[in-house]
């Protein structure tokens, strides 16, 4: 492929709600929007990974009424989905890949629609599709597999995108390259990842859609085994009551009946003493986190980002930094920059910067 100044790339990132789509002219944002779904439209699909024509249908709609020139699009990034694990970066999406994410091989997950929608408009445009750092990347040293339960050994499946993209930025700040760095980076969002980025991989990292880790807004993270197989048999909750009990509706919203941070905020503002308690139970737990992965490092870490939603929190911020502050120096990352990892992942490969890796 020739090289073109300030390629127009296509990003999608498909959520349990909505679709965020961006353009992007070389690293410059030029065109953003959400497509929301009603909860209706998307009830009618058993899977969300058979939601790919449906929200592709909406996506060529909005970028038609916005009048892109579909033909001057030189790649479509999708983020990426449940597919088998592999390691970090920029992959391109093949056959075998489309295969994998429509059968959920992994799972079903929203974004197993990125790779299926990418790979669909680039062969009507006839330009490149790729994925970005998957949520199913795994980079786990040896070590960080082995649960203590022969069965079930410990997987790799978090933030990656944004944990990844933070990291760089985190390592730009340090005036260090990423594979060159230590750093522990806590993604704080619905879910709740805390990866220890090692030389560029992730070498442990909690499995932030299994019950693994510190409790989220809406997940229950690690509970007491032997009391959760007791009520998981006890007659009283299905499968799948145990599933949502987990994720869905564990964590803060479990306790508080809200997984909105800003109305428990405003709940401790008026002297609530329960909603006080969880929202320093859940720094407690992410900061304790962080604590166990400087172990990994041997407490060589350059620095700490926090980032996600609840980073735009300072109080919440704030109780962490209390707790971490002494390791290495801590760099908030508020919200998250999914699109901008997306396009700059494919733009890397598009620039010839990097190698795109084959599936
Ligand atoms: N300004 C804010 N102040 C405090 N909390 C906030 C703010 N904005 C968002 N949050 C909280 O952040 C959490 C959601 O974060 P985010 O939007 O990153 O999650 P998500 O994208 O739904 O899930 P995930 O990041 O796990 O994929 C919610 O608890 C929300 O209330
Ligand atoms: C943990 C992987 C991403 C998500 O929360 O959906």
């Amino acid at each position: 492929m020739s090289e073109i100044k300030d390629p127009l790339i296509l990003a999608i990132n498909p959520g349990s709600t909505s679709t965020k789509i961006s353009l992007f002219k070389g690293e410059k944002e030029i065109l953003t929007e959400n497509i929301a779904h009603k909860i209706e439209e998307l009830a009618r699909f058993n899977r969300a990974s058979d939601q790919d024509l449906y929200r592709m249908e909406l996506i060529i709609r909005y970028l038609r009424e916005q009048k892109v020139n579909l033909s001057e699009i030189a790649a479509v990034v999708g983020r990426g989905g449940l597919v088998r694990p592999i390691e970090g970066g920029t992959y391109i999406v093949t056959e075998q890949m489309v295969a994998d994410l429509k059968k959920g091989i992994m799972g079903d997950h929203p974004s197993n629609c990125g790779g299926l929608i990418a790979y669909a408009i680039s062969k009507a445009l006839g330009c490149q599709a790729y994925i970005v750092d998957p949520v199913v990347v795994d980079e786990l040293q040896e070590l960080a597999r082995i649960s203590g339960m022969p069965l079930i050994p410990r997987k790799s499946i978090f933030h990656a995108l944004n944990q990844k993209a933070v990291a760089r930025e985190t390592a730009k700040k340090l005036g260090k390259k990423y594979r060159e760095s230590s750093i522990i980076v806590a993604h704080m969002g619905g879910g709740v990842t805390v990866g220890a980025h090692y030389r560029g991989k992730v070498i442990d990292v909690n499995n932030g859609l299994d019950g693994d880790g510190p409790f989220s807004p809406e997940r229950s993270g690690g509970v007491p085994v032997g009391d959760l197989v007791k009520v998981a048999f006890s007659g009283t909750y299905t499968y799948q009551d145990m599933k949502k009990l987990i994720k869905g509706h564990g964590g803060m919203v479990a306790y508080l009946g809200t997984h909105d941070l800003r109305v428990v905020e405003d709940r401790i503002d008026k002297g609530d003493s329960e909603a006080k308690l969880i929202f320093e139970a859940m720094a407690y737990q992410i900061a304790k986190e962080i604590g166990a992965l400087a172990t990994v490092l041997f407490g060589q870490v350059d620095a700490i980002a926090l980032t996600g939603g609840v980073a735009k929190s300072k109080r919440f911020v704030d109780l962490i930094k209390k707790r971490v502050s002494f390791i290495a120096p801590i760099y908030i990352f508020p919200g998250e920059e999914e699109m901008r990892a997306l396009a700059l992942g494919a733009l890397r490969v598009l620039n010839k910067e990097e190698e795109a890796k084959v599936y």
